[in-house]
């Protein structure tokens, strides 16, 4: 399988690395310091799994790449619409695009047959129509992401823990596309089930995030620190608790505690949140899809939410004054 991975970054490289592994043709899209590492060196995994290291091509140019038949967008979901200039040229008549992120996908609604809100854009999300525009619905493959890696140094990837990458059609159906890129993902090492409905798995994994991601970065706190104080273990709580209220009232029905789903954060250990590595490094926050299109859908559906927004609107100040981009706002 031909894959080009747009936005190799800590888990772009990683599953490019992996797959590269499994006998893929794979070309990682990156830039700057990282590039130059990537390019000299490979990609240099320390995992408890076992260190490795892969040399795929990597390159800042993807018309040097051409048409692939996977697209694997390892880039942070703010990015997808900025992304056309890099992603078209990598994309044929039958290319999918597999969307690894945390939070809210754009295509959100799209797929759900006879739902209410079939074909309902988010705004904050896909703001003005921009991302489906650069990623047809179409195309989008989704990818719920259990896994926690960082970039150490450019061109290292540290990986924590979890390998399984869940991936899944809009419209639940078990693609021929989806069966081989899951293919060869096990062929690399990893876990890459075909889910028939990712939805649950989209607010699973976001029950963790929607939480976790803002408080570390308002408190600058590792998840294990934010989940052993007893204050903050209830405002996880809290959010959890609206989190799961909005997701039932669009029909989907995550199948987990509250504590259960605490626990898993607290197993990840003394992590720093991808929003508190971004934070720390001054990059724009991924507030829009992993809290702004919760509170977006808690409108839509007519949940209070109260706690969620409020965490919204501290974290929306804390982009405003911390980091040079802010997001897009808070809904209150
Ligand atoms: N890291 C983790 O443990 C987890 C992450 N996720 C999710 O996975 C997604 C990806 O996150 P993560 O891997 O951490 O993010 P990273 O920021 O590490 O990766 C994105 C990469 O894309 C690169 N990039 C951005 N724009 C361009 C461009 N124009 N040309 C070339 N390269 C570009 C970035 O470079 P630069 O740094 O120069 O901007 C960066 O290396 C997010 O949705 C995140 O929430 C989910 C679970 C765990
Ligand atoms: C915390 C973690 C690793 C949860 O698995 C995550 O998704 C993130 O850092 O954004």
């Amino acid at each position: 399988m031909r894959v080009a991975v747009l936005g190799a970054g800590a888990i772009g490289a990683y599953v490019g690395a992996a797959l590269h592994r499994g006998g893929s043709e794979v070309h990682l899209v990156a830039r700057g310091p990282h590039l130059a590492a990537l390019q000299a060196h490979g990609v240099r995994v320390l995992s408890p799994r076992g260190d490795f290291t892969a040399r795929p091509d990597a390159t800042d140019d993807p018309a040097r790449i051409g048409p692939v038949d996977v697209v694997f967008l390892g880039l942070k979901a703010q990015q997808y619409a900025g992304c056309a200039a890099l992603l078209h040229p990598l994309l044929g008549p039958d290319t999918a695009v597999v969307a690894a992120q945390n939070g809210i996908p754009w295509w959100y609604f799209h797929g759900l047959a006879g739902h209410r809100l079939q074909g309902r854009r988010l705004e904050t999300v896909d703001p003005g129509g921009a991302v489906s525009a650069v990623i047809p619905v179409e195309r989008a493959v989704g990818c719920v992401v259990y896994c926690s890696t960082e970039i150490a140094e450019p061109g290292v990837i540290r990986h924590l823990e979890g390998t399984r990458f869940s991936i899944g059609e809009p419209d639940g159906s078990v693609s021929a596309r989806c069966q081989a890129f899951s293919a060869a993902m096990v062929a690399g090492g990893l876990k890459c089930p075909v889910e028939p409905d990712l939805r649950q798995d989209i607010w699973i994994k976001l029950m963790g995030n929607v939480a976790f991601n803002p408080l570390s970065a308002l408190t600058r706190a590792t998840m294990v620190q934010i989940a052993g104080h007893p204050g903050a273990r209830r405002l996880v709580a809290a959010m959890m608790a609206e989190t799961l209220e909005i997701a039932q009232a669009t029909g989907v029905k995550p199948e987990v505690s509250i504590e259960r789903r605490i626990a898993g954060a607290e197993r990840v250990g003394h992590h720093k949140t991808s929003m508190l590595q971004d934070l720390e490094a001054g990059k724009e926050l991924e507030l829009d899809a992993i809290i702004g299109a919760v509170v977006e859908i808690a409108d839509l559906t007519g949940v209070a939410a109260p706690t969620l927004r409020d965490v919204h609107a501290a974290a929306d100040l804390l982009a405003r004054t911390c980091t040079h981009v802010p997001s897009k706002g808070a809904r209150r």
